[in-house]
């Protein structure tokens, strides 16, 4: 902003249970800083029974949000009134004298009208639009469509400032890991089933607790010891389903207490996990976390571990900028109406529906990227390399619970020399196992290739890609995790898979399709020509015994992140 006069903007939230409102100041949106001026004002929807009710939610939505934004237009007015505006001539001048796309705010006290367009309940994002559109058209200012789940991770993002971190919302609806590339935020890794709020809550009702539950579970736990639940990691997918039912039926032989305790460890654990394998897998060293869920204490001690095992940095918002806040979406809003990515009135429909990664993102640079130094810091283990052997040490990782840490560690490790020797046997590459110490986590393979496959990047190795994979798939051996660090080139160009920790044996086409599902993601984070690279994968795929099926089930996956709200 070079004029003298701040940008202001009004944000509204109103996706779910929070009608709220919120006036962000600035000079500069590109900018963040803990004393910028975010002022919020929400009421919360509380449930008469039960989860969310979508009628219930838009009855508090049509009450509340003109409240709140009644509160947040007497703030901005203030500080208009206090601000000193020698020679501001524009400012008196009549609105239908001003093109309010060049020069905006002709006597309106904010600059831009911002709101969450989606995802979200259908019937809540309808009232907060109409009172978007509404106010926007009174006040003669533009309207900004903000994207709910980028704004929760934005705003960590531009309160840190960092240039370009990994994300992991963790919100009632949604779960996932975001990074950006190539003018859009790529989904890494998300839930296959419900939120992690969700998941939580409904596991609270069940046992008879009030609406939302995580905070309920969260006192209970701090008391509780662990009980093993069902811990369900695909590639970066993850999956609470099975595990919120596993956690319902174990209140029957377990105190609460310990099965909260057991809930919140497993499912923060998989969290962590994959924002973990998220960073490994982009070579980038800055996280930050968004969402209600990221309230709790215990997953923040955990990112918090686990960033600092890898030499990463974290960020964890405020809590008014964590929960569902009109905070996230003015910030958001600015720096979109500073880029301007305005809405005309007549395109501003809402998407309850509206994914992360369908949003054009108009407001930041891409970073220079590099892959930083050559040392091998892998997702889950430590590798050294020993002359002709590599040496795979799952070290223990101090964010887990013991027990869960230990589990993990041993049947990984022994599940990955049995399959890396199954699926050599079956005609896949695979590096020699030598030596096996499941309990010690430690695991000795012959040393392959001499690259991995994302640095040297080729359609016709994404093709050959596609026929490893064809062959493990038809030895009835599912990878679990064949991303593109996952595979070695050798000097002749063949590839070697590495990597078995995840893998498991199946024919179910959708255990296979997550295999090509995990691959194509990882191209999506990794590399620039995603598509081409795909396709070749896929038509290389063909020559497996059920590959129709298979590819079928890729394309359900590939469209399942909707949005479950409630
Ligand atoms: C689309 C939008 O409407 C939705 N918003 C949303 O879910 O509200 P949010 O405020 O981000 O998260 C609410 C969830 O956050 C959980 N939560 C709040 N405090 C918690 C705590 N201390 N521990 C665990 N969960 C907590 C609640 O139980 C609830 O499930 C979303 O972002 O997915
Ligand atoms: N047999 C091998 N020969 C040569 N290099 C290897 C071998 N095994 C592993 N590496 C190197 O070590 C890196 C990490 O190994 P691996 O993927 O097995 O560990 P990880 O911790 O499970 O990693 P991630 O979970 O991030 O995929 C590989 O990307 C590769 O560069
Ligand atoms: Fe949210």
């Amino acid at each position: 902003m070079t004029e003298d006069r701040p940008l202001r903007v009004l944000g509204i939230e109103g996706t779910a249970w929070a009608a709220s409102a919120a006036i962000y100041e600035t000079r500069d949106p590109s900018v963040g800083s803990a004393d910028e001026h975010v002022a919020i004002e929400s009421r919360a929807y509380e449930p008469s029974s039960g989860g969310l009710h979508p009628r219930e939610a838009a009855e508090h939505m049509r009450e509340a949000i003109p409240a709140v934004v009644d509160w947040a237009l007497d703030h901005a007015r203030e500080r208009a009134e206090k601000e000193s505006l020698p020679g501001d001539a524009e400012r008196s001048a009549p609105i239908d004298a001003v093109d309010a796309s060049t020069s905006p705010r002709p006597q309106a006290p904010v600059d831009a009208v911002a709101f969450s367009r989606g995802p979200g309940l259908g019937p809540c994002l309808r009232i907060t639009g109409t009172a978007a559109r509404a106010l926007a058209q009174r006040l003669g200012v533009p309207l900004v469509g903000v994207n709910h789940m980028l704004a929760h991770l934005e705003i960590g993002r531009h309160r840190a400032g960092f240039s370009d971190p990994i994300g992991l919302n963790a919100s009632g609806a949604n779960a996932h890991v975001l990074g950006y590339r190539n003018g859009k935020y790529r989904v890494l890794g998300e839930t296959m089933d419900t939120g992690v709020g969700n998941a939580i809550d409904k596991f609270a009702r069940e046992v008879g607790w009030s609406h939302p539950g995580g905070p309920t579970v969260e006192a209970h736990a701090r008391d509780g010891e662990y009980v093993e639940l069902p811990y369900v990691v695909k590639g970066m997918d993850f999956s609470f389903a099975g595990l919120s039912s596993a956690a319902q039926a174990a209140v029957a032989d377990h105190p609460v207490e310990d099965v909260c305790r057991g809930l919140e460890e497993t499912i923060f654990a998989m969290l962590t996990e994959v924002a973990e394998r998220a960073l490994a897998l982009t070579g980038r060293d800055e996280l930050v976390v968004g969402g209600g869920v990221a309230n709790n204490a215990r997953l923040q001690g955990m990112l918090e571990a686990m960033a600092a095992h890898r030499d990463a940095d974290l960020y964890i918002p405020e809590p008014r900028f964590l929960s569902d806040n009109a905070g996230m979406i003015a910030v958001l809003g600015a720096k979109q109406f500073a880029a301007g990515d305005t809405l005309a009135i007549d395109e501003s429909a809402v998407d309850s529906n509206y994914r992360p990664d369908a949003v054009p993102v108009t407001w930041r640079a891409d970073p220079p990227r590099e892959r930083g130094s050559d040392l091998v810091q892998g997702a889950e283990a430590t590798v050294t390399i020993e002359g002709d052997r590599v040496v795979k040490e799952r070290v223990p990782r101090a964010y887990r619970h013991p027990d869960l840490d230990r589990r993990l560690r041993a049947e990984r490790t022994r599940q990955e020399a049995r399959l890396l020797a199954d699926a050599r046997r079956a005609g896949v590459p695979t590096p020699v196992v030598r030596d096996v110490e499941p309990r010690a986590g430690r695991l000795v393979v012959q040393r392959v290739g001499e690259s991995d496959l994302d640095r040297v990047m080729t359609t016709d190795r994404a093709a050959r890609m596609g026929r490893l994979l064809a062959g493990l798939h038809d030895a009835g051996i599912a990878h679990g995790d064949p991303t593109v660090r996952n595979a070695r080139v050798c000097g002749d160009g063949t590839l070697v898979l590495i990597d078995f920790g995840l893998g498991y044996y199946s024919d179910h086409p959708e255990d296979l399709a997550m295999d090509l599902h995990v691959f194509a993601r990882s191209l999506a984070g990794t590399t620039d020509a995603p598509d081409r690279y795909r396709a070749a994968a896929e038509r290389a795929y063909l020559g497996a015994g059920g590959a129709r099926a298979v590819l079928d089930r890729v394309g359900a996956i590939t469209g399942r992140g909707r949005y479950q709200g409630g």
